[in-house]
């Protein structure tokens, strides 16, 4: 039997946790010379969720993404994680505390083998866990965490490989693998799905959904089929300002979304 403290509820913590605010923007706003293209954007990522950030070309995606990983410094606005103002913080320092950037493909090396590839994730400056054990000459220490994040990722028959020749949708999960190592907080995933086929999306989409287990995931998706699908949250830009948010019944169904994004022939 499960004994309980007086004062405490069951499952009362854990629901804390998943409905906390891990990343958040409040009144953002980024001008290019005159020209306004993010404009008074509020977001709160939670924590154990998919939040999707959709809208035709041009709609401001990409800037958002850049302020928030600080890659861009906002005109103005404020941007929380984990409660801590990071709005003028560092984008390597970010990093550090948890907000971590996939980058598409492009960011694994491809004439390294797959496990090869993470153990260059795993030493990067920042991975503190790693740093603390290289010193004591325990390598075979970064081999079995590599091995063990290649098997989270089912990746772990092709650890020999060159990450070169894995199919497309494969060299995506490496490449989130890879990020993986860095234990973020919050993910943020550029356009997952870009470029790939019915089977890889199912298989990049299985590992989002299991990633968003134990850290939020912000992701940039035109797919709709796949933010449907998987996202519990959406937020609708365009013309750098939102335009809508709510799950994907309620984004669906506004009209305004109908005929700025999704036209109205999408079920
Ligand atoms: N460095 C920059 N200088 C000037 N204008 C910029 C700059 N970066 C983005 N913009 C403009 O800001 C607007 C938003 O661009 P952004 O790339 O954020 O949109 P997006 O929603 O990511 O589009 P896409 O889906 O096409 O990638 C666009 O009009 C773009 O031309």
């Amino acid at each position: 039997m499960m004994v309980t403290g007086v004062n405490e509820k069951p499952g009362n913590h854990q629901n804390e946790i998943e409905a906390r605010v891990v990343l958040s923007a409040r009144d953002l706003c980024r001008d290019f010379g005159g020209f306004t293209a993010v404009n008074n954007v509020n977001l709160d990522v939670h924590h154990a969720k998919v939040h999707a950030l959709i809208g035709p070309n041009g709609a401001g995606k990409t800037t958002v993404f850049n302020l928030l990983t600080k890659f861009l410094q906002p005109t103005s606005g404020k941007i929380t994680l984990l409660d801590h103002d990071i709005t003028k913080t560092s984008p390597a320092r970010v990093a550090r505390m948890g907000l971590v950037r996939s980058f598409q493909i492009s960011a694994i090396f491809p004439h390294l083998t797959v496990l090869e590839n993470i153990r260059v994730a795993l030493q990067r400056p920042g991975n503190l866990a790693i740093q603390f054990w290289l010193p004591l000459g325990k390598l075979d220490v970064l081999n079995n965490r590599a091995m063990e994040l290649l098997e989270s990722v089912g990746l772990e028959n092709e650890y020999d490989s060159q990450a070169a020749d894995l199919s497309y949708g494969r060299k995506r999960v490496l490449e989130i693998a890879t990020t993986l190592a860095l234990d973020p907080k919050v993910l943020l995933l550029d356009e997952p799905m870009a470029g790939m086929g019915g089977e890889d999306v199912s298989m990049v989409a299985e590992l989002i959904r299991e990633v968003a287990k134990t850290r939020a995931v912000l992701m940039v998706e035109h797919n709709l089929n796949v933010v449907a699908d998987l996202c519990d949250y959406i937020t609708v830009l365009q013309r750098g300002e939102i335009l809508a948010e709510g799950d994907y019944a309620t984004v669906s169904n506004d009209e305004r979304v109908k005929v700025a994004y999704m036209g109205t022939d999408h079920d």
